[in-house]
């Protein structure tokens, strides 16, 4: 509760689709658009504070292991998630994913995690935005790093990733060296999903939104690249250290979606302000934890076993695993408070973007924790 004024009261469910009523109020209608006037700005904080969907507990996985302590998912829409999923799988089979890998993608429901986590649009062409690249970021992580049975291959990472950033960030002409490099972007599916997906954001995005997109992937194919030297010698790293890593490969880049999904912009100098980094890493990396407490059998199983929080932290203390899934639950629950605390107290902050981007990564984290815990991919 911002300092100085008045706590909601607990209202009724908002209208439409939520279904959890736990500790959800009413109106979340947020000031939208660019460039709302300071009067309105004044008016607005010094209105009563507009009721918030809370945060609740809730059960996981096969509801043996301590809850996960989340932000309420506040839109489950099975229309709109249709229409974002046919988008999604004619876009597939645009880009070329044939056989198993279209199977894999119409399977994994990343039309159905946009609808989930970008909640303050019901535009089905913003929210394929999330959905593509959603798709294109797991495809390059299943295929080219993760799993072996689709090909990835830690020595064969790096320069994969490489190119990727060549996918995204279109470069210079460079004459006859472009040409070889103009085939490869052409015949590689990951490579075509990437390009496409940002494609897609431009039409949307601005120049600064893009290169913050491409720049935080960037920064996330860093840390795949750890990864991928820690399943080649085999030396797995401390959690410690893995944590650090993973840190910046999390749903944080899914996050720098959302104000372009939404249909307005966090400007520059804010969004890279200090407290509103911390806040988006907290609910990036949340949201990643929730990641690796229901992956873990599938981490394991792989014949190079993927790095996954609870197995770096069973492996460190020589403890089982469902000791280990309670340490990163507590680990989890702690991030989600401190996100909450830290979001508190940027409330009286008098922009109307960086509001709603920050109840964006609430609603992102509640979004994500459904889509994970319901998913098919995680049983
Ligand atoms: C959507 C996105 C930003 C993907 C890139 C990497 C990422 C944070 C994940 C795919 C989640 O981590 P992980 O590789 O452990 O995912 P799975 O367990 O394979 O679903």
């Amino acid at each position: 509760m911002a300092r100085g004024r008045s706590a909601p009261a607990p209202a009724p469910e908002p209208k439409g689709r939520n279904t959890m009523t736990e500790t959800v109020a009413a109106d979340w209608t947020v000031p939208s658009g660019l460039g709302t006037s300071a009067a309105r700005v004044v008016a607005e904080l010094t209105k009563v504070e507009p009721p918030q969907p809370g945060y609740l507990e809730r059960p996981w996985g096969d509801g043996t292991a301590p809850p996960l302590y989340v932000p309420v998912a506040e839109r489950i829409d099975d229309a709109l998630t249709e229409v974002v999923e046919d988008g999604l799988a004619a876009w597939a089979e645009e880009v070329g994913f044939e056989g198993d890998d279209l199977d894999h993608m119409r399977k994994a429901g990343f039309g159905r995690l946009a609808v989930l986590t970008h909640v303050d649009t019901e535009d089905p062409d913003r929210l394929l935005i999330a959905a593509k690249l959603n798709a294109a970021w797991w495809a390059a992580d299943d295929l080219y790093a993760d799993d072996s049975d689709m090909g990835a291959e830690p020595t064969q990472l790096p320069p994969r990733l490489a190119i990727a950033m060549a996918a995204m960030d279109p470069l210079p002409d460079a004459g006859e060296f472009s040409v070889p490099l103009a085939e490869t972007l052409a015949s590689d599916v990951v490579l075509r999903a990437l390009r496409t997906g940002i494609d897609h954001l431009t039409r949307y995005g601005t120049p600064s939104i893009v290169q913050r997109v491409n720049y935080s992937t960037f920064a996330m194919f860093v840390s795949w690249t750890s990864y991928a030297a820690w399943r080649h010698t085999g030396e797995y790293p401390p959690a410690w250290k893995y944590l650090a890593t993973r840190q910046h490969d999390t749903f944080y880049t899914s996050m720098t979606l959302i104000d372009a999904v939404g249909g307005y912009e966090v400007p520059a100098n804010l969004y890279y302000e200090p407290d509103v980094r911390r806040a988006a890493f907290q609910a990036g990396t949340a949201s990643v934890l929730v990641n690796d407490l229901l992956s873990v059998k599938k981490d394991a199983a792989d014949e190079k076993p993927v790095v996954n929080m609870v197995l770096q932290v069973a492996a460190d203390r020589g403890i089982p695993v469902e000791e280990a899934t309670e340490v990163v639950v507590d680990l989890h629950n702690k991030v989600v408070r401190d996100f909450e605390e830290l979001h508190r107290s940027l409330l009286p902050l008098p922009s109307p973007e960086l509001q709603r981007f920050l109840r964006g990564l609430k609603s992102w984290m509640g979004g994500g924790f459904e889509w994970h815990n319901t998913n098919p991919r995680y049983r």
